[in-house]
């Protein structure tokens, strides 16, 4: 994935015709379109090839299972076309292991969620959220899910990692974090979902979030 606006976008509409017309009208001020369950479950999986048209499709899944149910939805997934899957490290290595396995079979990537970015993410991920993203470096996922709720764990989990996993981060807009912030913090994308869709023009609203983050990037 090509980092150019470093924003991801969180579709989380539900239905195909709006997903569509977001993803073109935003498509400029993305490197990418993280799809989930309600899209996919309203819609139906050939939603992914068609927004794979206007970037990168990451499906996020938060697969958590064993190992063999892992390595069967993930199949499913990058049948479906999308080019990089989020799913769970609470699970464990073996786990891990199976998506990453998948994953390198049809050449795409793995993200893992080390913590989470709303209040409950503190109650249990959160004293994980370290062991998971070691683990993830030794498994060879592709990156890491952390919060731009709280930048001070981006930048913790950052010196883990160092430079060897590419850090997404939700909670920006909606769920009161901030975008430079976050970057400023060491991650290498931010998700971005109703602060976008849910706006009067996703289009202006993708805009001004894109040059909040490059004017962070400049410094
Ligand atoms: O910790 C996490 C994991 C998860 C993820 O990205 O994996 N997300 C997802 O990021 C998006 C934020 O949306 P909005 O709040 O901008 O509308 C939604 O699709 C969430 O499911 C989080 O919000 N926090």
């Amino acid at each position: 994935m090509e980092r150019n606006t470093c924003m991801i976008l969180a579709l989380d509409v539900t239905e195909r015709e709006e997903a569509l017309k977001i993803a073109e009208n935003v498509r400029e001020f993305v490197d990418a379109i993280k799809v989930g369950y309600p899209l996919i479950l309203a819609t139906g999986l050939d939603i992914i090839r068609e927004l794979a048209r206007f970037a990168p499709v990451i499906a996020d899944f938060k697969v958590a299972d064993i190992p063999n149910t892992n390595r069967l939805i993930c199949e499913q997934v990058f049948k479906a076309g999308a080019d990089a899957v989020i799913v769970q490290g609470f699970t464990g290595r073996d786990s891990l292991d199976a998506c990453i396995e998948v994953a390198s079979k049809y050449g795409k990537d793995v993200f893992v969620v080390s913590e989470m970015s709303h209040p409950g993410g503190a109650e249990f991920l959160q004293s994980a959220a370290e062991a998971i993203a070691k683990m993830a470096v030794e498994a060879g996922a592709f990156g890491l899910v952390a919060p731009a709720t709280r930048p001070e764990r981006v930048k913790e989990i950052r010196k883990i990692i160092g430079d060897r996993l590419t850090i997404i981060s939700p909670g920006v807009g909606a769920q009161g974090g901030k975008a430079s912030d976050v970057i400023s913090a060491g991650a290498d994308w931010v998700i971005v979902g109703r602060s976008i869709y849910k706006a009067e023009s996703p289009k202006e609203a993708a805009c001004e979030i894109a040059e909040e983050i490059q004017a962070e990037l400049r410094g």
